[in-house]
């Protein structure tokens, strides 16, 4: 089964459909191809392809995390077309910078690789999820004036919630200790390096090491949010002393008020307690190019 988001890539899947189909054609896949219309219908598909199939989804990691919901112990393998935005989800499994027909041809007919997935609150990530000043900057953004496109729309929404900064208190457990208790910019627990289309947030997750990385950013004010950006984005965020790194595999996260979410990059309804755990090789991808 092929999944396809139109509206991933902001729009850029929907404009390649044809080649797309043209694509599954000439590599002769037999496919039930379905291309969605509404958020939700991805996972649906998933769930709806019978026992030991392929379902590959074409998009973003919005995509990867619809399909996964209908994937965990349930016998089926995923591949990844990634033409999304971000793709972090892909990147952690080596799998971006191909053509679209050799993508297809690796999700198709790809060995597989056994990769570890994260649960929270019973719901699966892939990727990333990140608790906190993140999502409401990414919430912020979905409501952002129309006209404003890409990054700006980001700076915009990055602006205005530094502006209503009011850190909650956060409790950190990870297997069962309280590790951190106080103010809290964000948590991020990690099973893939990067998130938000390459921001390399714990550069140290591997989605294959049977365990998840928790970075944590403590007691921010206003400049120190803007003066550790450029650290974060290259990856050098990791010894500045507000900032602290737990490897483990069972994490709960609880803040004294609800806090926005997001898991691979979707928007979660806000929650005041996280339980987050690995699932270890929670599902199978299609990696690497077929032997023949
Ligand atoms: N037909 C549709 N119309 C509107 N939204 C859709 C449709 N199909 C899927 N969606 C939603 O589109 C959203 C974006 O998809 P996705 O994340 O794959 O792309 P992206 O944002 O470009 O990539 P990335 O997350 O890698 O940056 C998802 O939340 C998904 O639920």
């Amino acid at each position: 089964m092929i999944v396809v988001n139109p509206e991933a890539g902001r729009g850029q899947v929907g404009r390649r459909i044809d080649a797309i189909r043209a694509a599954i054609q000439r590599l002769k896949l037999e496919a039930e191809l379905v291309v969605t219309r509404a958020p939700g219908e991805a996972e649906q598909a998933a769930r709806a392809a019978p026992a030991g199939a392929r379902v590959v989804a074409v998009g973003g990691d919005g995509t990867v995390h619809e399909v996964l919901q209908g994937l965990l112990h349930a016998n089926k393998t995923l591949g990844v077309v990634p033409i999304g935005s971000g793709n972090d989800f892909a990147r952690a499994l080596g799998l971006k910078g191909r053509s679209l027909e050799e993508a297809l041809w690796i999700a198709a007919r790809g060995l597989e690789r056994e990769v570890d997935l994260g649960l929270v609150n019973h719901a699966v990530f892939g990727g990333s999820l990140g608790l906190g000043f993140d999502a409401s900057v990414a919430r912020r953004a979905l409501r952002a004036p129309r006209f404003l496109r890409g990054m700006p729309r980001y700076l915009y929404a990055l602006f205005l919630e530094l502006q209503a900064l009011d850190l909650p208190r956060m409790a950190l457990e990870v297997e069962g200790q309280r590790l951190y208790e106080g103010p809290a910019l964000l948590a991020a627990v990690m099973n893939a390096p990067t998130y938000g289309g390459g921001i390399p947030i714990a550069p140290m997750a591997a989605p294959n090491d049977g365990r998840l990385e928790a970075v944590l950013a403590g007691r921010f004010s206003r400049p120190g949010v803007l003066g550790i950006l450029p650290r974060l984005l290259k990856g050098r965020h990791l010894n500045h002393p507000e900032v602290r790194h737990f490897s483990g595999t069972d994490f709960t996260v609880r803040f004294d008020r609800p806090v926005p979410a997001h898991a691979d990059g979707e928007l979660l309804e806000p929650q005041r307690t996280y339980a987050v755990r690995l699932e270890p090789r929670g599902v199978r991808v299609a990696c690497a190019p077929p032997l023949d």
